[in-house]
C-alpha cells in the first residue's frame, strides 16, 4: 500500500476507536446495535464500500437503517452493483473489519485484502458510492462516520442522496449500473407511470366500486410514509391515506409498521374500530416490508392479516393467468416455442397453507433458509422469480431473456393483434417488470401493484384473503448461552446440532394434528426462534411453549457447563 493512502487510513481510523467488548456481525441485513456504538463501525463499512466499488468498477450503495428495529438502534449495510445485497463471500471480511481491535490491525487487514482481491487501491481507479438513510435521529451523525470512512479510500467519492427507504437506494444503484436515469424523482415517475399503464389495461367489466378504491397506510413513523406521500400525488385512480407518517408525533416503530402488524396481528396506533371493513395496509421502518390487514368486526383489537404469503400468492396468480394467456396465443403460432419458467421461492416461515395453495395451483415452490440475500438468488433463476418471506419482504425478479420475449412479443402483436388480450397480457407483465423493483423487495412498488392487481381481478381484500385460510401459528424467542450452538439443515427445518435436539422436537410435533415446528438462531437479534403451526392456535401456541422449553433445556442459562 502507497504511503500517502496508509497513513490517510490511519489518521481517520484514530478518530473511530471500536466499541469494547461487543463483536458485531454482519449478520442477515448488516451491521446492527444500539446506535450509540456504530460509528466506527459505519465509518469501516465506508471503506467496505469503497473496497467493493473499486473492486467492481461499479457504483455500490451504503445505506443507514436497522429497519424495524428500536428508534434507539440503527446499521449499515452495503448495496451491490446488481442492487441487491453485498456478495456473501465478503461478509467475513466485513466482520473482520469492523472487530479489528486497533487502527494497524485494521490497516494490516486492508492491506492483505486488497492484495488477495486484486484491488487497485491509490487514486489510479475512481470509486463511486451512493448514500442512503432512514429517518431516524442518529442517522446524520453515522452518515458523516461513512463519509470519512470513503473519504479515506483514495479515488473514492460519496454521493449524500439524503432520507431514502431501502429500496430507493438498491434501485438507484440498479438504475445507475445499468445506464438508466437514477434520480428520486426518476423512481416515483417509473412507479407511478406503470401503475397508470397497468390500470389503464383493466377491462371494463371488472372496474373496481369506487368507493372501494381507498387504502389506508400505516407508515411506521418511518421514512416510508413521507416517501408515499410524495408518490400519492402523482396516481390517479387511486385514494391513499397515509397514517403513522412521523409527522404526528408517534415514535418509529412503536406500536406501528409491518413487523408489529405481522407478528402481534393487532392494529397498528391510528387505526380502530372506525376502519372495519377497510383495506389497510403496513410498511416496516425503512419500507422494504408490506403486510395487508383489516380490522376484525368484533370489538377486540384483532386483525385479519394478508401477510406476505397472500400478497405472493396474488402475485402468482396473476403473473400466471398473464402467462396463460399470451400462451394461448402461442398454441395458434407452433413457430414460438418459449415457455417462461415461473417459480415460487419461499422460507420455513410460509405458512403451511400457502404452500399448499401454491402448489395446487400448479406452481413450482422452492425453500431457502431465511434471508432475502438468499431468496433473491433462487428466484434469479427462472425467467420470472417470484419470492416472499412471510413478513412481507419480497418482489419479483424478471430476467433479461424474458423481458426481451415479452417485448418481441408485444412488438409482433402491435401489428398483428393490436389491442387483443394477448397483447395486453404482454403489456401488463412489462408493465409489472417496470413497477416491481427488480433489486430488493419494496413495500411502495408492492403496494401499487397489489392496488393494480386488486383492480384488475375486482377483489375486495376480503375475497384476496379468503385464496386459503393461514393454519394458526406461534413465533417465539429463547434467549440462550450461545445461539450459534444451533445448526440447521434443510433450510432450516432440521436442526442437525446440538445432537438429541431435533428429535425431542419431533416427539413434540408430532402429538398435533397438521403440526409443524422448528428452531433457528436469529441472524439478527441475541435469540433461538421458535415457529409452530398446528390445526388450531391453542395447539400452535401449546407446541410452541414445549419447544421453548426443550430449547431452553438444551442451551438455556440453566445448562450445567
Ligand atoms: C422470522 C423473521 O421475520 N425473520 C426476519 C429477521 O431475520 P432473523 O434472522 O430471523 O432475525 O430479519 C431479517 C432481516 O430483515 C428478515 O429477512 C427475516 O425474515
Ligand atoms: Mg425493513
Amino acid at each position: 500500500m502507497k504511503e500517502e493512502q496508509r497513513s490517510l487510513l490511519l489518521k481517520s481510523a484514530a478518530l473511530f476507536s471500536p466499541p469494547q467488548g461487543v463483536k458485531l456481525s454482519y449478520g442477515t441485513a448488516g451491521f446492527r446495535a444500539d446506535a450509540s456504538i456504530l460509528q466506527s463501525t459505519v465509518y469501516r463499512v465506508g471503506i467496505l464500500a469503497a473496497l467493493r466499488s473499486l473492486k467492481t468498477r461499479s457504483v455500490v450503495g451504503l445505506m443507514i437503517t436497522a429497519s424495524h428495529n428500536k428508534v434507539t438502534d440503527n446499521g449499515v449495510k452495503i448495496t451491490d452493483p446488481s442492487g441487491g445485497m453485498l456478495s456473501q463471500d465478503w461478509e467475513p471480511f466485513a466482520d473482520q473489519l469492523a472487530n479489528a481491535p486497533t487502527s494497524e490491525i485494521l490497516v494490516s487487514l486492508i492491506t492483505e485484502f486488497v492484495e488477495k482481491e486484486n484491488i487497485l487501491l491509490g487514486g489510479e481507479q475512481s470509486a463511486q458510492i451512493l448514500l442512503g438513510r432512514d429517518t431516524r435521529p442518529s442517522g446524520e451523525n453515522l452518515l458523516e462516520a461513512a463519509k470519512q470512512g470513503i473519504k479515506s479510500v483514495l479515488g473514492a467519492t460519496a454521493l449524500d442522496m439524503g432520507v431514502l427507504t431501502t429500496p430507493q437506494l438498491h434501485w438507484m444503484v440498479h438504475a445507475r449500473n445499468k445506464g438508466m436515469k437514477a434520480t428520486e424523482s426518476d423512481y416515483f415517475e417509473q412507479l407511478s407511470s406503470s401503475f397508470r399503464c397497468l390500470v389503464d389495461l383493466i377491462s371494463n367489466g371488472t372496474k373496481i366500486n369506487p368507493t372501494d378504491n381507498k387504502v389506508v397506510v400505516d407508515g411506521a413513523n418511518g421514512v416510508g410514509g413521507e416517501k408515499l406521500e410524495i408518490l400519492k400525488s402523482m396516481l390517479n385512480g387511486l385514494a391513499i391515506e397515509v397514517r403513522n407518517s412521523g409527522k404526528g408525533g408517534g415514535v418509529l416503530n412503536e406500536g406501528v409498521g409491518a413487523d408489529f402488524v405481522q407478528k402481534e396481528k393487532v392494529f397498528p396506533h391510528e387505526f380502530g374500530f372506525k376502519d372495519v371493513g377497510i383495506r389497510c395496509a403496513s410498511l416496516d421502518g425503512d419500507a422494504d416490508r408490506l403486510v395487508y390487514f383489516s380490522v376484525a368486526s368484533d370489538c377486540s383489537s384483532k386483525i385479519d392479516l394478508v401477510d406476505g404469503d397472500k400478497i405472493l400468492s396474488l402475485f402468482a396468480l396473476f403473473i400466471k393467468e398473464q402467462l396463460s394467456v399470451l400462451d394461448g396465443e402461442k398454441n395458434e403460432r407452433s413457430d414460438n416455442k418459449y415457455q417462461a419458467r415461473l417459480g415460487v421461492v419461499q422460507t420455513a416461515y410460509a405458512n403451511g397453507a400457502s404452500t399448499k395453495y401454491l402448489k395446487q395451483s400448479g406452481l413450482e415452490v422452492i425453500f431457502t433458509p431465511t434471508g432475502v440475500k438468499y431468496l433473491h438468488e433462487k428466484a434469479a433463476q427462472y425467467d420470472i422469480g417470484i419470492y416472499f418471506e412471510a413478513n412481507g419482504h419480497g418482489t419479483i425478479l424478471f430476467s433479461e431473456g424474458v423481458l426481451s420475449w415479452l417485448e418481441a412479443k408485444n412488438n409482433e402483436l402491435a401489428s398483428l393483434a393490436k389491442g387483443s388480450e394477448q397483447q395486453k397480457a404482454a403489456l401488463r407483465l412489462l408493465a409489472v417488470s417496470k413497477l416491481i423493483n427488480q433489486a430488493v423487495g419494496d413495500a411502495l412498488s408492492g403496494l401499487l401493484l397489489v392496488e393494480a392487481i386488486l383492480q384488475h381481478m375486482g377483489w375486495s381484500i376480503h375475497k384476496w384473503n379468503e385464496l386459503y385460510q393461514d393454519l394458526p401459528s406461534r413465533q417465539l424467542k429463547v434467549k440462550v448461552v450461545d445461539r450459534t450452538a444451533v445448526v440447521t439443515a434443510n433450510a432450516e427445518t432440521r436442526v442437525v446440532s446440538p445432537p438429541g435436539i431435533q428429535e425431542a422436537i419431533d416427539s413434540e410435533t408430532v402429538k398435533y394434528p397438521q403440526g409443524r415446528c422448528f428452531i433457528r438462531p436469529s441472524g439478527t437479534e441475541d435469540v433461538i426462534r421458535v415457529y409452530a403451526e398446528a390445526s388450531t392456535q391453542e395447539d400452535a401456541d401449546t407446541l410452541a411453549n414445549s419447544v421453548a422449553s426443550i430449547v431452553d433445556q438444551f442451551l438455556g442459562f440453566g445448562t450445567p457447563k
